[in-house]
């Protein structure tokens, strides 16, 4: 199973975006500030933009998902139960990943935004397809709920998953490191090797690697284990 990216490029007024490259099965975060075209890129993975040239090939890929940055951009149903079912899911169970078993019958807008976030990322992980694409899925959410998030990201055992973050501080375990600078998607490789030459490295990163530790992953608690190896 993989998505290859054959030559694509995309513009939109002064916004153009340009991209290669292979996505095998794993988890792989592409990285990049704000406006560099992380969203944009996701729209033409699942689809739902057509790219100017170039293509997006999926091969053995039979059921994509895309979770969108903005939650609110998601709601159809007038309760949170039906919102689950909306999904294709059995309510409680979606529920109960997002821990809203209690709001159940509440209209979804009256959810806080990262509980909304919660239920539309319980929704997008639980439909479980070969191609899970996840639009800054940590954003609005506090620390707790992210090391879930990243927690149930990384025992996602089979598929293709792509997180689209700008996010620099609490980080799932991945395979592969991508960076998009200004429309263009940079292949920094598989992780570890490609750890040094992630121009947006947390910090925490940035600190390890210039002690001379050389972390696993991409992980504060990775870092942290490669600083206490080199320091006995
Ligand atoms: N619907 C739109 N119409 C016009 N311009 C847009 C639209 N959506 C995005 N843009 C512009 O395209 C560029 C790339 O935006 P995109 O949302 O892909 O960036 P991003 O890396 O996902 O940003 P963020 O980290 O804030 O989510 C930005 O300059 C943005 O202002």
């Amino acid at each position: 199973m993989r998505v290859e990216l054959l030559d694509l490029t995309f513009s939109r007024g002064s916004f153009s975006l340009r991209g290669s490259g292979t996505f095998g099965e794993g988890v792989h975060l592409v990285s990049g500030p704000v406006g560099s075209g992380k969203s944009t890129l996701a729209l033409l993975l699942a689809g739902l933009l057509r790219p100017g040239s170039g293509d997006v090939r999926r091969h053995g890929v039979l059921t994509t998902q895309l979770l969108l940055q903005f939650p609110e951009h998601h709601v159809t149903s007038p309760t949170v139960a039906g919102e689950a079912a909306s999904w294709g899911l059995i309510p409680d169970d979606a529920l109960r990943l997002a821990e809203l078993s209690a709001r159940a019958d509440d209209d979804p807008f009256h959810l806080s935004r990262g509980e909304l976030k919660r239920l539309t990322l319980a929704c997008a992980l639980l439909r479980d397809p070969d191609l899970l694409l996840l639009d800054e899925p940590f954003a609005s959410l506090d620390c707790v709920t992210k090391k879930k998030a990243c927690a149930v990201l990384e025992e996602r055992d089979s598929g293709i998953t792509i997180v689209f973050s700008h996010e620099r501080a609490i980080l799932p375990r991945v395979d592969t490191i991508w960076e998009m600078e200004e429309g263009a998607l940079a292949a920094r490789g598989s992780v570890p090797d490609a750890i040094p030459s992630w121009r947006h490295a947390p910090s925490y990163l940035r600190y390890a690697l210039d002690q001379g530790a050389r972390p696993e992953n991409i992980r504060l608690s990775d870092a942290r284990e490669a600083l206490c190896r080199i320091r006995g």
